[in-house]
C-alpha cells in the first residue's frame, strides 16, 4: 500500500521545484547551463556542430547588432528540440489596452496621480498577463528604437498554452501584488513583490499567477538596461552585479495538439501564431543575453551623512542609457528603507521641477513625501517641468522635526521610472481606467507662506 508520504510526494516535489527554482548569478555574465536530464547537451568548443548533442537544433538569439563593441555585444545560443521558426503564420489579434499611440489624447501638464489600479476579480472574468496589459504612458518611436512605455498589468489567471515575446524592447517587470512564476526559454524564475525581473527583447515567456496580481512594467525600446556607473563611489555599492540571478536551463518536451499560442508584440501591435509544441524546449544554452531577476532588498544604499538631500539618482538600480552622456531613456530608481541622519536639513524630497519625466509607483508601505493618497498599486506622474514635492502635512512636520537619526521608509518600497522623454498618458490612463485621482492637486493647497520679511532668522524646531 502507498503511504500518504508517497502519494503526496509528486505534488510536493512540484511545489518545491517551483519554490526552489535555482539560478546562476552575475549581471551580464557569460553563462552556460544544461538541463541536468541531458548532460553534455552543450556542444563543446563550437556553436554549430553539424549535428548537435541529443540531435537538438542550434539557434542564436541576438540582442545587439553583430558588430557592437564587445562591451555591449549580447547574444545567446539555444539548443532546442525544435527551432522557434516552426510555427503557423502570425495574425493580428485584439490589442486590448496595449498601445504606442502617444497622440490618442491631448497632452496634460498637470500633476497626475492614480489610485490603486483595479484588478479584475477571477470570479467575474479570467484575465491572464497578456490580456491584463494596459499601457499607461510613454513616448518616443518604436520603429526607430528610441523611447519607452509604462504598462500596468492586472490579472488573475495563468497563461495557458500561451507565451509572449516583445520585438520592440526590454520589459522591466515590477510585481506589486502576487508572485509571478515566469517560464522562459532559459528556465524558470519566481519573482515576488519587492523583486524585479528583466525579460529582454525577443525572449519568449509565459507567466503563472497564484492570486489577483498587479504590477508595473517599464519597457524601453532598442536599448538594454545597464548597471549605473559608480564614479567616486568606487567598485562596490548600489545594486551589486552578483545579486542579479539568471535561470538555469529547463525544458519540457510537450506536444500541444490543441495548439500553443505564441504572441508577439511587434511595432507596438499584438500578433499571434499557432504551433503544436511548448516553446520551453531549450535543453541547454550559453551566452550573455538572458532574462534576470533582482531582489530590491539587496540594494546597498548610499546617502548623505552630513547635510542636505542628495538627488535620487543615488538610488538608481538600472539605467537604459540614451546616446547623450548621462541622459537616460529611462532609469529605474528605488526609495529603499534606510537611516536618515542629515543635520540642519529638510530631510524629505525637495520641491522640484525637472526636465525629466518622473513616474512613481509604490510596491508597499507609503512614500516619504506623501502620507496619504499615494497608495500601493497606484502611481503618479510629474511630467517635464511640472512642479511637485512634499504635501503640506509633510512640509510642516519635516520643518519642525527634531533631527535625530531615524529610520526612513521602513517596511516600504516606492520606485520611480525617470525618463528624459516627455511622457504622454494614454486614454486608458486618463479615462478608461477610472483610477485617476482628480483631487491630487489639493495636497499642496494648504501650503502657506511662512515669509518673515523683518527677520532673517528661520523659525527652527521648537
Ligand atoms: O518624489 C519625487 O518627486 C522623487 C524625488 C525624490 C527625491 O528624494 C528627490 C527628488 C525627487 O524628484
Ligand atoms: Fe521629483
Amino acid at each position: 500500500m502507498l503511504s500518504l508520504k508517497n502519494q503526496t510526494a509528486p505534488l510536493l516535489k512540484g511545489i518545491l521545484e517551483t519554490l526552489n527554482t535555482r539560478y546562476l548569478s552575475g549581471f551580464g555574465n557569460e553563462c552556460a547551463s544544461e538541463d541536468p536530464r541531458c548532460p553534455g547537451s552543450l556542444p563543446e568548443g563550437q556553436n554549430n556542430p553539424q549535428v548537435c548533442p541529443y540531435n537538438l537544433y542550434a539557434e542564436q538569439l541576438s540582442g545587439s547588432a553583430f558588430t557592437c563593441p564587445r562591451s555591449t555585444n549580447k547574444r545567446s545560443w539555444l539548443y532546442r528540440i525544435l527551432p522557434s521558426v516552426s510555427h503557423k503564420p502570425f495574425e493580428a489579434i485584439d490589442q486590448g489596452h496595449v498601445t504606442h499611440n502617444w497622440d490618442e489624447i491631448a497632452p496634460d501638464p498637470n500633476q497626475l496621480r492614480w489610485k490603486p489600479f483595479e484588478i479584475p476579480k477571477a470570479s467575474q472574468k479570467q484575465v491572464d498577463f497578456v490580456k491584463g496589459l494596459h499601457t499607461l504612458c510613454g513616448a518616443g518611436d518604436i520603429r526607430s528604437n528610441n523611447g519607452l512605455a509604462i504598462h500596468i498589468f492586472l490579472c488573475n489567471t495563468s497563461m495557458e498554452n500561451k507565451c509572449i515575446y516583445n520585438s520592440d524592447g526590454d520589459f522591466l517587470i515590477v510585481p506589486q501584488k502576487g508572485k509571478l512564476l515566469i517560464y522562459t526559454e532559459f528556465g524558470k524564475m519566481l519573482v515576488k513583490p519587492n523583486e524585479i525581473c528583466v525579460i529582454q527583447r525577443g525572449m519568449r515567456f509565459s507567466i503563472d499567477v497564484f492570486e489577483e496580481t498587479r504590477g508595473y512594467i517599464l519597457e524601453v525600446y532598442g536599448v538594454h538596461f545597464e548597471l549605473p556607473d559608480l564614479g567616486p563611489i568606487g567598485a562596490n555599492g548600489l545594486a551589486n552585479p552578483r545579486d542579479f540571478l539568471i535561470p538555469v536551463a529547463w525544458y519540457e518536451d510537450r506536444q500541444v495538439p490543441g495548439g500553443y499560442t505564441v504572441i508577439n508584440k511587434y511595432q507596438g501591435k499584438l500578433f499571434a501564431a499557432r504551433q503544436y509544441f511548448s516553446p520551453f524546449n531549450v535543453v541547454a544554452w550559453h551566452g550573455n543575453y538572458t532574462p534576470y531577476k533582482y531582489n530590491l532588498e539587496n540594494f546597498m544604499v548610499i546617502n548623505s551623512v552630513a547635510f542636505d538631500h542628495a538627488d535620487p539618482s543615488i538610488f538608481t538600480v538600472l539605467t537604459a542609457k540614451s546616446v547623450r552622456p548621462g541622459v537616460a531613456i529611462a532609469d529605474f530608481v528605488i526609495f529603499p528603507p534606510r537611516w536618515g541622519v542629515t543635520e540642519k536639513t529638510f530631510r524629505p524630497p525637495y520641491y522640484h521641477r525637472n526636465c525629466m519625466s518622473e513616474f512613481m509607483g509604490l510596491i508597499k508601505g507609503h512614500y516619504e513625501a506623501k502620507q496619504g493618497g499615494f497608495l500601493p498599486g497606484g502611481g503618479s506622474l510629474h511630467g517635464a517641468m511640472t512642479p511637485h514635492g512634499p504635501d503640506a502635512d509633510c512640509f510642516e512636520r519635516a520643518s519642525k522635526a527634531k533631527l535625530a537619526p531615524e529610520r526612513i521608509a521602513d517596511g516600504t518600497m516606492a520606485f520611480m521610472f525617470e525618463s528624459s522623454l516627455s511622457l504622454v498618458v494614454t486614454e486608458w490612463g486618463l479615462k478608461i481606467s477610472s483610477c485617476l485621482d482628480g483631487n491630487y492637486y489639493k495636497c499642496w493647497e494648504p501650503l502657506k507662506s511662512h515669509f518673515t520679511p523683518n527677520s532673517k532668522n528661520p523659525t527652527g524646531p521648537n
